[in-house]
C-alpha cells in the first residue's frame, strides 16, 4: 500500500538497531541526523554484555550528544538476542543480572533525558513451569515500572511475531501481563509490524490510553512502509485520533539501503513535530 504520510501528524524516529546498519552502531545517530532525524531509539546497544565498561557507555551517549539526536526509547538488556534470546523479565535466576543492566540503561537515560524503556519478557525455557516464570515476570515488572516511575518515565511491553518460544504474541497476551502487575508506568508498546502479523492490528486506536509507545513496519516482511499490505497511515491516524501523541519507531528491515528504503518519508516528515 502506498504510504502518505500526511495522513497523521505522530513524529517519527530512525530506530538504529534495523536503520542505517550499514554503519558501526557509534556512526549510526550522525548518520540519521544527516538523513533529517532528530530522535533515535535502540535495543540495548551492547549486544550480549549486560554491564558495559564506563568507556563503552560513554561512547555510546556522546554518540547521541554529539549527532545532536534524542534518544526516545531504549531497550533494557534482553540476553543473547543473536543466539534466540528475547529478555530476561520472566528467566528465574537472572534477576539480579537485569537489575544490573537496568542501572546502567537508567544512568545512560539520566544523561540522555530517554524516558522510554521496552523490557522484553523472554522465552519460555525447557524444564521451567512456565506459571513460576509469570510470577517471576509480574514481580519484576513490578520493580522496573516504579524504577523508571521514578524517572517519570514509561516501561513499555510487546507481544511479538515470529518467535515461538515467546509467550506474548498477540495483544489481549501483553494486556493480561499489564493487568497483572497493574502500574500506571507499565505500558504497551504497539508494534503494527507484529499487530499485522498476528492478525490483530484493527483494534489500535481502543488501547491508546494505555500506549507508551509506538513502532512500525510493513507486512508481510517487516520492511519499509509501502513493500507489503498494511494500510500503517489509516492505524497511525486512528492512534492519534484516539489521543496518542508519542513517537512512532521506524523498526523495519530496509529491503534497499537505508537512505533508498526512506523515499516514502519526505525529509521534512523526519523531523520531530
Ligand atoms: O525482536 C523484536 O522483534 C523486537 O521488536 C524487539 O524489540
Amino acid at each position: 500500500m502506498t504510504p502518505d504520510p500526511t495522513l497523521h501528524g505522530l513524529s517519527f524516529d530512525a530506530h538504529l538497531s534495523t536503520l542505517f546498519t550499514e554503519r558501526p552502531l557509534l556512526e549510526r545517530p550522525r548518520v540519521a541526523r544527516e538523513a533529517g532525524f532528530d530522535a533515535v531509539e535502540c535495543w540495548w546497544p551492547f549486544d550480549a554484555v549486560a554491564v558495559p565498561s564506563d568507556a563503552a557507555v560513554d561512547a555510546f551517549v556522546s554518540a547521541i550528544t554529539d549527532a545532536g539526536v534524542r534518544l526516545v526509547s531504549l531497550n533494557f538488556f534482553a540476553g543473547d538476542m543473536a543466539a534466540g534470546d528475547s529478555g530476561l523479565v520472566s528467566w528465574p535466576g537472572r534477576q539480579e543480572e537485569l537489575a544490573e543492566s537496568v542501572e546502567v540503561a537508567l544512568d545512560i537515560a539520566d544523561r540522555l533525558g530517554t524516558r522510554r524503556f521496552n523490557a522484553l519478557y523472554g522465552n519460555r525455557l525447557d524444564g521451567v513451569d512456565p506459571e513460576e516464570q509469570d510470577e517471576v515476570a509480574a514481580a519484576t515488572l513490578d520493580t522496573l515500572a516504579r524504577r523508571v516511575g521514578e524517572f517519570d518515565g514509561k516501561l513499555v511491553l510487546e507481544a511479538l511475531s515470529g518467535r515461538p518460544a515467546y509467550p506474548l504474541t498477540t495483544t489481549a497476551d501483553a494486556l493480561a501481563v499489564l493487568d497483572r502487575v497493574g502500574r500506571p508506568e507499565l505500558t504497551l508498546l504497539t508494534d503494527l509490524y507484529h499487530r499485522a502479523v498476528v492478525g490483530d492490528i484493527d483494534t489500535v486506536a481502543e488501547q491508546a490510553g494505555r500506549t507508551g509507545h509506538v513502532q512500525l513496519a510493513d507486512a508481510p516482511g517487516r520492511r519499509e512502509p509501502g513493500s507489503g499490505t498494511t494500510d500503517l497511515d489509516r492505524h497511525l491516524a486512528a492512534l492519534e485520533a484516539a489521543g496518542y501523541d508519542g513517537f512512532v519507531g521506524l523498526e523495519y528491515l530496509p529491503s534497499t539501503d537505508t537512505l533508498g528504503s526512506l523515499d516514502w518519508l519526505p525529509r521534512e516528515r523526519r523531523g520531530i513535530r
